[in-house]
């Protein structure tokens, strides 16, 4: 994407961001607000930027007549994920699928393969409003993979699995990573440790870092004066730290009204 703007109201949640994302797992880092919401929403073509131009497989989502084969190619865990409480797991994967256009008769092994692949083989026939929050939200992760998708956008997706289930799902992003681009916002740097090719930190709007978990890491070993249990989130503070001493950051959160905070 170029010159990417998205406003919300008064507030510039992205500010003039050139960004681009080939194959591979890319970790989403940044401060509360600091505009990855934001950027996954554009890219899900849920949200119309401002300005600028978004490329997605080849299609600028600018032509709308191209956004259904865009979407039909793409797989979106949002931060809140909402589903049919009285559908089956099965029933809503299935759901999607149809959403995504998926053949029908490809549809019942997709849907079972997907849910499988969460760990969720054993509770597929029972109502989502059953299970508990670290299956819903691999519900919602089933429900992203089902099609198969060439970009697949994970926002937050390890909030609220349990230790063993987040080691899990890294694995699969791993997997996934190799044969599609996948976007993933986080606030664990251990997901991004584990799991990432490539890392872009977002702070104010604009991209603050970008590199590999391995030389975000290698600044936080050289960083001084900064704190972090390991070194990526060491590396984390000293990139935020630089970014924001460059003076720039100042301008991507201008409100439209010219105040600067
Ligand atoms: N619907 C909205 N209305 C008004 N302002 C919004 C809205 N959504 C986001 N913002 C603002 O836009 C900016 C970017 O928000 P965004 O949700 O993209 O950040 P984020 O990096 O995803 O944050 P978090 O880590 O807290 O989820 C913030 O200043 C936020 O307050």
């Amino acid at each position: 994407m170029t010159g990417l703007h998205v406003r919300h109201r008064k507030t510039v949640a992205l500010d003039s961001l050139d960004v681009d994302f080939g194959p591979g797992v890319h970790g989403l880092l940044g401060p509360n607000g600091a505009g990855k919401t934001s950027l996954i929403r554009v890219l899900a073509t849920v949200a119309e930027p401002a300005g600028g131009r978004v490329e997605i497989l080849g299609e600028d989502t600018g032509d709308h007549r191209r956004l259904g084969d865009v979407r039909r190619r793409l797989g979106y865990l949002p931060q809140d994920f909402g589903y049919y409480p009285g559908f089956t797991v099965r029933e809503f994967v299935a759901y999607v699928a149809w959403l995504k256009e998926m053949p029908a008769a490809a549809t019942p092994s997709a849907v079972e393969r997907a849910v499988a692949r969460v760990g969720l083989a054993d509770r597929i026939d029972a109502k989502v409003r059953t299970l508990s929050g670290g299956m819903v939200r691999r519900v919602g992760i089933a429900q992203a993979i089902v099609n198969a998708p060439q970009v697949l956008l994970f926002d937050e997706p390890t909030a609220g699995l349990d230790p063993e289930q987040r080691v899990e799902f890294r694995e699969l992003l791993r997997e996934l990573g190799t044969s599609a681009t996948v976007i993933v916002s986080t606030h664990l740097v251990e997901d991004v440790a584990a799991a990432c090719t490539e890392v872009t930190l977002v702070d104010e709007g604009r991209v603050a870092y970008r590199g590999t978990p391995q030389s975000l890491a290698a600044l936080g070993e050289t960083a001084v004066g900064v704190s972090g249990d390991n070194p990526i989130e060491r590396g984390y503070t000293a990139a935020l730290r630089a970014h924001r001493a460059h003076g720039s950051a100042a301008q991507a959160v201008r409100t439209l009204e010219g105040t600067a905070r």
